[in-house]
Order: structure tokens, then sequence, then C-alpha cells
């Protein structure tokens, strides 16, 4: 069982500030070299989970990309794991292609599973989860499957035009990403993603990003909030 020395906030500051420059290696090292088998402190029995937010094109995905390369996360894209049911022609992918051209939400259940499915192979003890929850059943369906709430909840900030703009010129063949899908997820955007950020608002979880500004700017602020919220976790 792992057990960590009673007194290692400095040491451990300085780990993670050097583990946060200097990419996903360096992270681990830093946890390695900070916890060691003696008794009388248990690890955390479960993992740190950041749901990732934002509207379409609001960068969710490129900034997961860069908390993965510094930070040694499992990036779960909601998205991601939906497209590959509907390639892997499952029983439910006509029923999720169909929901995602309408730019509508895909039932809780099914979403739910797969991500269990997904953080139950990861391996890891760090997971990002990127367009997740996006309504509040699929929030409420979480917690009962997984029966946990999330570490932190990061949510990109955008404004509409410029998510547009993003999605317009995306060109990765989405059969979402039309100027007619768009207009209908911005509408499920606000209409039930919002609440869900504002339940995490007043749960004081969530980190309010701005994205605008280019990627790498946006990634610095992204940084200070992973490592602060990393850090929270580690003195709790
Ligand atoms: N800061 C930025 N400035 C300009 N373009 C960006 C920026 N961040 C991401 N992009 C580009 O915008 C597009 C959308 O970004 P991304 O796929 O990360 O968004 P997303 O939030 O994951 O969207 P979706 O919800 O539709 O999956 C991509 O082509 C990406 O390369
Ligand atoms: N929780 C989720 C996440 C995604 N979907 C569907 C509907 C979205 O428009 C589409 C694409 O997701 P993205 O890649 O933009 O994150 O996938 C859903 O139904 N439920
Ligand atoms: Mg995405």
């Amino acid at each position: 069982m792992w057990r960590r020395v009673a007194s290692l906030s400095s040491a451990l500051e300085s780990d993670l500030m050097q583990a946060a420059t200097c990419g996903a290696g360096a992270w681990q090292r830093a946890f390695s070299s900070t916890q060691v088998e003696v008794e009388g402190f248990e690890r955390k029995s479960h993992p740190f989970v950041a749901f990732v937010l934002g509207g379409p094109g609001s960068g969710k995905g490129t900034q997961c990309m860069k908390i993965v390369e510094t930070f040694g996360f499992t990036h779960l894209s909601a998205g991601d794991l939906l497209r590959k049911e509907i390639a892997s022609n499952s029983e439910n992918g006509s029923m999720i292609l169909d929901t995602i051209k309408e730019g509508k939400i895909v039932p809780s259940e099914v979403t739910v599973r797969l991500i269990q499915a997904a953080m139950e192979a990861g391996r890891n003890d760090r997971f990002l989860i990127d367009g997740f929850p996006r309504s509040e059943e699929n929030r409420a369906a979480y917690e009962r499957v997984i029966g946990a709430e999330p570490d932190m909840v990061l949510f990109f900030d955008c404004p509409e035009n410029e998510m547009v703009k993003r999605v317009l010129s995306r060109n990765e063949g989405r059969v979402d990403d039309n100027m007619d899908t768009v207009k209908k997820r911005l509408r499920v955007f606000s209409e039930l993603n919002l609440p869900v950020i504002e339940h995490y608002s007043i749960k004081g979880k969530l980190r309010k990003i701005d994205g605008t500004g280019s990627a790498d700017e946006i990634f610095e602020r992204v940084r200070s909030a992973v490592f602060a919220a990393l850090r929270e976790r580690e003195e709790r």
C-alpha cells in the first residue's frame, strides 16, 4: 500500500512546479520521488478526475492534449468515445450518429458506460473527461454509476463568434462541423450545459478559463489552474 512521509509540502511544491514546466516524465518522477512506503498515510483511493467543459470549438480538445503532455493525465473525450462507437458499427451506432448530426445529446447511460469502461482500461490515477457532463442528466448518471464527483471542472469561456469560426475551419471531416449543426449545438450549450457549469460553480469546483488568445496563451492559464487543483487534492 502507498504511504507518504509526513512533511512533503515544500519538496512537493518544487517537484510539482518542476513537473509543470518539464513535461509528463518529470511529473511522474516528482510523484514517485515524494511517495514512499511508510506507515500512517494512505494514498488516495480514487483517481483525480477533471471534467472539461465549454461550447463547441472553445478549445477543450486542444487544451486537453497540452494537459496530458504536461501533467500525465489520461484524456477521455466523450465525443471521441461516441464517434468510435459509430465507427465500430455497435448496436447504438446509428442512434448516436443521428443524435450527433442533430447537435443533440446521446442518452446518458450510453455515454457513462463508455466513460466507465475507458476509465477502467485507462490504468491511470488522473483523468480528463472532455465534453462531459453536457446536461444535468449526464451529471446525475455519472455520479450514480461512478459514485464520485469530479475534483475539478475546467470551463473554457469563449465568445460564440470565435467558437463558430474555429469549428467551421476545423477540417477534420466531422459530420457536425457545419453551420446548421453548430447553431443547434450552441443552443444545447446554453440550455443544457450552462446549468451544469453553474452547478459546479456553486460547489466551488469550477475553474473558469478565458478561452481567447493563442492556444499557448490559454495553456498558461490552464497550467496554473490544474497545478492549483492537484496541490489542493494532495493537501486534502
Ligand atoms: N486558441 C485557439 N485559437 C485558434 N484556434 C484554435 C484555438 N484552440 C483551438 N483551436 C482550433 O479550433 C478548432 C476547435 O478546437 P477544439 O477541437 O480543441 O475544440 P473543442 O472545444 O474540443 O470543440 P468540440 O466541442 O467541437 O469538440 C480546432 O481546429 C483547433 O485547432
Ligand atoms: N456528453 C456528451 C458528449 C458528446 N455528445 C455528442 C453530442 C456532441 O455534439 C457530439 C460531439 O462531442 P464533442 O466532440 O464536441 O465533445 O457528441 C453527447 O451526446 N454527450
Ligand atoms: Mg473536442
